[in-house]
C-alpha cells in the first residue's frame, strides 16, 4: 500500500515511512493511495473474532509488506492486552436502537489509547535494529496527550514534547500529561488554545531543518497509523449489531475530525454505515462547514467539553481530498486560502459528497446536560460530556437504523461538569486513583515558533 499526501507534492510513502514521518512534508496528510473494500462475506467473517483479531483483519491490508498477519496480531494483542475490558471496546445499549461503544477502557481513560498504544508499539518496531532517535511533536486538548505519553514513556529511542493550551484541559488530563516523570517525556504548557498548539506543531513540521535533524514524527491524527487504529471499532461495533446484514449509524463527538474521519474510512472500506453524525460544542466550525459549506474559523471558546474546544480540524483536509477529486494542487490552493484568510467555501462535490453520509449538529450546553441527565436517569449510565454531545445529536438526528454514540471518554477525567449535570460524582478507577499524589513536571512557553522550536532543538536529541 502506498500513501500519497493530500496536497500532492511530499515523496510518496509506504506505511513504514507514513508511520515514522506524521505530517507530510509538504504540509499535507497522508492517505493511502486507494480503499481497499472488503466483502459482504469478509465483514460477516468477523463475528465473534476477538477485538485484536479484528483489529489484524481490518488493517491488514493498509500496512502492506511492513509487517505480516501474525506479526500485526501480536502487536495488537500487546496493544489491548493493557486495556480492562474483556471486550476492549464493549457495546451498552441504552435503550431498543441506541447504543453506547465505550472507548475509555484503556491506560488513560479516553479513546486515544486504542490508536496510541498501538502507535507506541509500531514506533518500536520500525524502529528496531536501528539507531534512528524519533522526537515526537504534538498538541494535545486534554486527551491525546496522556495517551501518547503513556504509550511511548520510558521508550529507548524517542521523546516527545506535548502542547498543551494552559488552563484550558481538566485537572485530571493535566496530571495524567505532567506527573509521567521519565526523561524522555517533555510536557510544555503554552499560553494559548489548542488550535495555536496544532499550528506551532505543524509549523515545526514545515521547519526542514528542525524536522530532519530530529526526525520529527507525530502522534496526533495527523499521522495515518492513528486513524487506521480507530477505522477497528467501527466494524468491531457495527459486525456485532448485525453487520454487514443490517446497516449502522454512528455518532461522534468531534473536534479535530479523526475520530469521525476513521468511521467515513470504514465506509469507505464496504462498512454498511447508515450515517456517521458530526456533532460539535459551540465550537462549530464543523457544522457549519458541513451544513452551509462555509468553512471559517471562529475564536475558540472554552466549554464543558474542552477536548473539542477546536476550530481548525485537521482532518478534515483528508475528507476534502477525497471528496474533491484527490486533486492535490486543487487540495493545496483551497488550504491556502484558509490559512491566510481563515475562511474557505466547500466545492459542490465535496458538499454533496459528504452529505451523501455526514450529517451533522450543534449541540449547546444545556442540551448536553440534559443528555447526561437523561442516560443517567433512564439507562444507569454516567456519561462524559463528550460523549454527552454526541448522545444529544443521535437522539435528534439518528434515524431509523441502530445508532452507536461513541462513548469517548471516562467520566471521572470531567467530575465536575459531571456532578453539575446529574449530581453523581464518579471516581477515578483505582489504577489512576493516586494521580493527585504525584509530583507534577513541565514547562510553560509563549506561544510562539521561536520559544517552543527553541526548546526541542534545545532537548531533543539529533536523528541518527
Ligand atoms: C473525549 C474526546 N471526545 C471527542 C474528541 C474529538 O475527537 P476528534 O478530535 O477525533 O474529532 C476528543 C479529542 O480528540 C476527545 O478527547
Ligand atoms: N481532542 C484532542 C485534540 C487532538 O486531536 P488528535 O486526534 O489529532 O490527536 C486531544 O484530546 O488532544
Amino acid at each position: 500500500m502506498r500513501y500519497v499526501s493530500t496536497r500532492g507534492q511530499a515523496p510518496v510513502l509506504d506505511f513504514r515511512a507514513a508511520t515514522l514521518t506524521g505530517l507530510a512534508a509538504d504540509g499535507g496528510l497522508y492517505l493511502p493511495e486507494e480503499w481497499p473494500r472488503f466483502s459482504h462475506d469478509e465483514i460477516a467473517a468477523l463475528a465473534g473474532l476477538s477485538y485484536p483479531e479484528t483489529a489484524a483483519r481490518v488493517m491488514l491490508p493498509f500496512v502492506g509488506d511492513a509487517l505480516d498477519h501474525g506479526e500485526l496480531l501480536a502487536l495488537c494483542e500487546a496493544a489491548y492486552g493493557r486495556f480492562h475490558h474483556a471486550a476492549v471496546t464493549p457495546l451498552v445499549q441504552l435503550d431498543h436502537d441506541q447504543w453506547l461503544l465505550e472507548l475509555f477502557h484503556g491506560p488513560t481513560l479516553a479513546f486515544k489509547d486504542v490508536a496510541l498504544q498501538l502507535l507506541g508499539l509500531l514506533f518500536e518496531r520500525f524502529l528496531g535494529g536501528t539507531d534512528k532517535h524519533l522526537t515526537i511533536v504534538g498538541a494535545t486538548s486534554g486527551d491525546t496527550g496522556s495517551a501518547a505519553i503513556d504509550a511511548v514513556a520510558w521508550r529507548a529511542g524517542v521523546d516527545i514534547f506535548m502542547l498543551h493550551p494552559a488552563g484550558r484541559v481538566s485537572e485530571v488530563q493535566r496530571r495524567q500529561m505532567t506527573t509521567v516523570l521519565a526523561p524522555n517525556v517533555h510536557n510544555i504548557a503554552i499560553g494559548g488554545d489548542f488550535d495555536q498548539a496544532q499550528a506551532l506543531v505543524k509549523a515545526m513540521f514545515a521547519d526542514r531543518t528542525l524536522a530532519d535533524r530530529y526526525a520529527l514524527s507525530a502522534v496526533n491524527s495527523i499521522n495515518w497509523a492513528r486513524l487506521l487504529a480507530q477505522v477497528v471499532y467501527y466494524f468491531y461495533a457495527a459486525v456485532r449489531l448485525g453487520a454487514p446484514g443490517r446497516s449502522i449509524a454512528f455518532s461522534v463527538p468531534t473536534g479535530n475530525f479523526g475520530d469521525v474521519f476513521a468511521g467515513y474510512v470504514a465506509a469507505r472500506m464496504g462498512l454498511p454505515v447508515a450515517k456517521l453524525v458530526v456533532a460539535t460544542n459551540v465550537n462549530d466550525i464543523l457544522h457549519r462547514a458541513l451544513s452551509t459549506g462555509d468553512y471559517s474559523r471562529g475564536t475558540v471558546q472554552q466549554t464543558a467539553t474542552p477536548s473539542m474546544d477546536i476550530q481548525v480540524s485537521s482532518n478534515f483536509e483528508r475528507l476534502l481530498f477525497d471528496l474533491g477529486g484527490r486533486d492535490g494542487a486543487a487540495l493545496a490552493a483551497q488550504m491556502a486560502r484558509f490559512e491566510a484568510s481563515g475562511a474557505m467555501r466547500l466545492t459542490n462535490a465535496q458538499s454533496q459528497g459528504a452529505a451523501g453520509l455526514l450529517t451533522s449538529m450543534r449541540v449547546e450546553p444545556d442540551d448536553m446536560a440534559v443528555a447526561m441527565r437523561r442516560a443517567c436517569e433512564e439507562a444507569g449510565q454516567v456519561i462524559d460530556p463528550h460523549t454527552a454531545i454526541a448522545l444529544a445529536a443521535a437522539r435528534r438526528l439518528g434515524g431509523d437504523a441502530p445508532v452507536v454514540t461513541l462513548a469517548t471518554a471516562h467520566p471521572a477525567k470531567f467530575v465536575d461538569a459531571v456532578e453539575r449535570a446529574t449530581g453523581v460524582r464518579p471516581a477515578l478507577p483505582a489504577r489512576v486513583g493516586d494521580l493527585f499524589e504525584r509530583e507534577e513536571r513541565f514547562v510553560t512557553l509563549p506561544a510562539t515558533l521561536e520559544a517552543i522550536g527553541g526548546y526541542v532543538a534545545e532537548h531533543a536529541t539529533p536523528s541518527a
